[in-house]
């Protein structure tokens, strides 16, 4: 310490050994009513190039899914979240925060069109004020439960993507990209971007990559070709998906119908979200008999859930099997959180539902349940793909 150390270290340039380091935390704290798993934004080097649909689209398929799933428009000068939706009624608020709206679907959504009067009003702020807006939709909306928030960025690399990745706990970011040849040195940015931000990308979607003509049956590449594979290249970053041009989609958003727009294309970029929720922490249950994994997932025992954070077990609790009806089983360990289901054998309709639900199915386990639980959370457990076919089991697997 110098003579004279007045113990102000941030206004002090000398490099002594008592030296304070202030760590400064930029991040907002969620409303105390909101419960918010994963974040994940999506984001583009420019606009227009689809990423409001991507984030729409990417939470239908969530949603669908099973999982409680939120949009957050952070698209303040250019929202367009509410309108794929087709929500138009205002939000509304008490003296503990404002509530988001929900699509039919129940997916829960806020945006600045949801507060202003007159949604046609161009929002001519400066970007502190617009990153504040953001900030509050975090801080002062009273989400609740979700699973998944997905955050429609504005596009580019300047002020707002900056606060907003600072502000909130981003957990991925899914990059939407279009095949021109400008586009792909903006997405290089914007890659570098989430890079010095040490976030790390889920993956590249390229937006409009081609038209499949419905006389010919043949593509044609109306941007240009495509450059992605070189981005994902040179990044090391996964191409999750190249959408055609589609013009069900642009009717979709401007009718309010994009949940039912039916796509293909989000499944795979679903799954790995899923398993990014496996990651860090999931509910297993176990049909067990005694301890024992069960041979007849309809008929066990009992269910053993097991909770496990970043591959451990935290917390194990036995649930009495409440009695087989069919499909009731499935929808009772689905409202009791669990995200994989391990029995010998399940009925096929069993498995239907649990994959409709997002639930993975392991079957063909043995031996005693929290074993099987290791095995899982190791790698080593692989389901055997067999159910029960047995006629004198119907019903009792679950089917
Ligand atoms: N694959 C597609 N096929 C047909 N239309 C599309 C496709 N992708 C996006 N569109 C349409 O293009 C327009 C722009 O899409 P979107 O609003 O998602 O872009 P954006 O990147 O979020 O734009 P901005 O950054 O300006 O908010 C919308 O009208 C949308 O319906």
């Amino acid at each position: 310490m110098s003579e004279g150390c007045n113990e102000q270290c941030s206004f002090c340039s000398e490099d002594c050994t008592d030296r304070k380091e202030e760590e400064y935390d930029f991040r907002s704290k969620e409303n105390s009513q909101s419960n918010i798993k994963h974040v994940i934004a999506v984001v583009s080097g420019k606009g227009g190039v689809g990423k409001s649909m991507v984030t729409s689209l990417l939470a239908v398929a969530m949603n669908k899914k099973g999982y409680k799933t939120a949009i957050l428009d952070a698209d303040v000068t250019g929202p367009s979240i509410p309108k794929a939706f087709g929500i138009k009624e205002k939000a509304s608020g008490t003296e503990d925060g404002i509530y988001p709206n929900e699509s039919s679907q129940g997916i829960k959504i806020m945006s600045i069109n949801l507060l202003l009067e007159d949604e046609t009003a161009p929002v001519v702020w400066r970007g502190p004020m617009i990153a504040n807006t953001v900030k509050q939709f975090w801080t002062d909306v009273i989400w609740g439960d979700i699973d998944y928030m997905f955050i429609d960025m504005p596009p580019g690399t300047g002020d707002v993507p900056l606060t907003v990745f600072q502000s909130l706990p981003v957990e991925g970011i899914v990059m939407v990209t279009s095949p021109q040849e400008l586009v792909s040195m903006i997405v290089s940015k914007a890659v570098r971007m989430a890079e010095m931000m040490n976030i790390p990308i889920v993956g590249l979607v390229e937006n409009m990559a081609y038209f499949l003509c419905p006389d010919n049956n043949k593509e044609y590449r109306i941007f240009g070709e495509s450059h992605i594979e070189e981005i994902a290249q040179a990044h090391t970053i996964p191409v999750l998906a190249k959408l055609p041009i589609d013009p069900e989609i642009s009717m979709a958003c401007d009718t309010g119908t994009i949940e039912q727009y039916e796509s293909i294309w989000f499944e795979d970029i679903a799954k790995k979200l899923h398993k990014m929720e496996k990651q860090t922490m999931m509910k297993i249950a176990v049909a067990s008999d005694n301890g024992n994994v069960s041979g007849h997932f309809g008929h066990c025992e009992s269910f053993m859930l097991f909770d496990c954070e970043n591959g451990s077990v935290v917390k194990t609790e036995t649930v009495a099997n409440p009695g087989h009806k069919p499909g009731f089983l499935p929808v009772f360990l689905h409202e009791k959180g669990a995200k994989v289901v391990i029995s010998g054998g399940m009925g096929g309709g069993a498995v239907d539902i649990f994959n409709e639900k997002g639930i993975e199915v392991v079957v063909g386990a043995t031996g005693p349940a929290k074993d099987a639980v290791q095995a899982y959370l190791g790698g080593k457990l692989e389901s055997t793909g067999s159910v029960c076919h047995e006629h004198q089991h119907h019903d009792e697997c679950g089917e």
